[in-house]
């Protein structure tokens, strides 16, 4: 195996180092915490592995493969994730008094961000001759999980709070993974994963433990760095639910600009409910953490993060923060997002606009100061949460007359309400 760029994994606690080339999840030095591992990589190697050129061409993130901590020599499992685009948002950034782009990872093939780190989980699990894939899931995980273990041809076993959206409960067994519907919160479903992993040694995706999740999900700071070369945002903004996401961008986006490849780095930005605070309430360092997980955004519905300090630390070390909005406001946002820009994010993707906005207006993003949203997720995922804020449809009967009672006008009215007057 070409593995020659990957130097240890290394225990973010004790600073313990493990051979990369194992199935190992946390640093067993610890009782009753995770020491997560991080994976150290020798740059020379990569360095002199890696000939893309940054042109702003990505057709996925194996672009990066070189950066990937899978055998560099071997065909990955890949639905083509990654590549997404970043686009002006000229509409959105005119409600906000921001300049705005979209980073667009609600098109991944699963139609979420997740599909970065579960092409590296699987491809790992398929060369380490696992059989089983597992995982605890609000859902996204899951179908992830469970689209990718489709194409290795692996069996797929996950655990989803039974309250998950229904499209979520849906999307994986149309892959053919097995559905497991726990009675409990993702907390819950985290903890019977991990007992399963322990008792049957199934491959466990899980990216709170799995060393190799946020690699694959730091290519989204691999390929911002290269789509924003000549103008590196000032922010970059997630929703953080488990924190792996926002940390796996820092890293990627700081490991370019410390080879040259980008001469800046953003500063993080994360958003978390107010009903789901708890990175938020660590980084700010309350005295007391709620472990509660009460909000819309199910995808972030997280009471006990396992991300939570390497969160913490891309926040501080990118000289970001952390800030909370209401279900309310990410209601707003998602309709926001729809009608000024035309993309449709699930909840937890559209929270980062009404991040942003919190960020506005409590001073903390400037007037000049140029912002990236990233989307983690698509809309049809969770049509339920997005009703709230639509409503219902209109009723009608299939006639013109129907359609001007409608519009109170026989011409078909042409006054509507447009997007920017939202
Ligand atoms: C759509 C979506 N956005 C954001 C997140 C937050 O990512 P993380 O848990 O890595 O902080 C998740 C999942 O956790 C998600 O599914
Ligand atoms: N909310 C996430 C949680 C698990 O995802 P992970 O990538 O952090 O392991 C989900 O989609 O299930």
């Amino acid at each position: 195996m070409a593995l020659d760029h990957v130097e240890t994994l290394e225990c973010t606690l004790c600073g313990a180092t493990y051979d990369p080339d194992q199935v190992i999840y946390t640093c067993p030095n610890h009782e009753g915490v995770a020491g997560i591992l991080d994976v150290k990589y020798d740059y020379d190697v990569i360095n002199d592995q890696f000939d893309a050129v940054l042109d702003g061409h990505i057709s996925s993130q194996w672009k990066y493969q070189a950066f990937l901590p899978v055998d560099t020599s071997a065909t990955p499992v890949t639905l083509e994730e990654g590549g997404t685009e970043l686009l002006d948002a000229p509409q959105l950034s005119e409600t906000l008094g921001v300049n705005v782009r979209i980073k667009n990872d609600g098109r991944n093939p699963t139609g979420c961000f997740k599909d970065r780190a579960t092409s590296v989980a699987v491809t790992k699990a398929q060369h380490a001759d696992q059989d089983v894939v597992t995982c605890a899931s609000t859902g996204n995980a899951a179908a992830s999980l469970a689209g990718y273990a489709a194409r290795a041809g692996l069996d797929c076993r996950i655990f989803v709070p039974a309250d998950a959206p229904e499209g979520k409960l849906v999307q994986p067994r149309v892959y053919g993974a097995d559905v497991l519907a726990v009675a409990g919160s993702y907390d819950e479903a985290y903890d019977l994963s991990l007992a399963v992993t322990d008792a049957y040694g199934w491959y466990n995706r899980n990216a709170a433990i799995n060393p190799f999740q946020i690699e694959g999900k730091r290519t989204v700071g691999h390929e911002l760095a290269e789509q924003t070369r000549e103008e590196v945002p000032d922010w970059v903004v997630f929703s953080m639910g488990d924190g792996c996401t926002i940390a796996g961008c820092w890293k990627g986006f700081q490991e370019f600009a410390e080879l040259d490849y980008v001469d800046d780095t953003p500063q993080m930005l994360g958003v978390q409910p107010e009903g789901a605070s708890a990175i938020h309430d660590a980084f700010h360092e309350h005295d007391e953490i709620d472990d509660v997980a009460e909000t819309l955004a199910d995808a972030v519905a997280v009471g006990r993060p396992r991300n939570t300090l390497k969160a913490c630390r891309a926040l501080e070390e990118s000289g970001g923060t952390a800030v909370t909005i209401s279900d309310n406001d990410i209601l707003a946002a998602e309709t926001l997002l729809g009608r000024t820009e035309g993309i449709y994010a699930e909840p937890a993707g559209a929270a980062p606009i009404a991040g942003i906005r919190a960020a506005r207006e409590r001073g903390i993003i400037a007037d000049d100061e140029s912002v990236v949203a990233v989307v983690t997720g698509f809309g049809l995922k969770d049509t339920a949460g997005a009703k709230r804020a639509v409503g219902e449809v209109t009723d009608i009967k299939p006639t013109l007359d129907d359609v001007a009672a409608h519009y109170g006008a026989s011409d078909g009215g042409v006054e509507q309400v447009s997007g920017s007057e939202l």
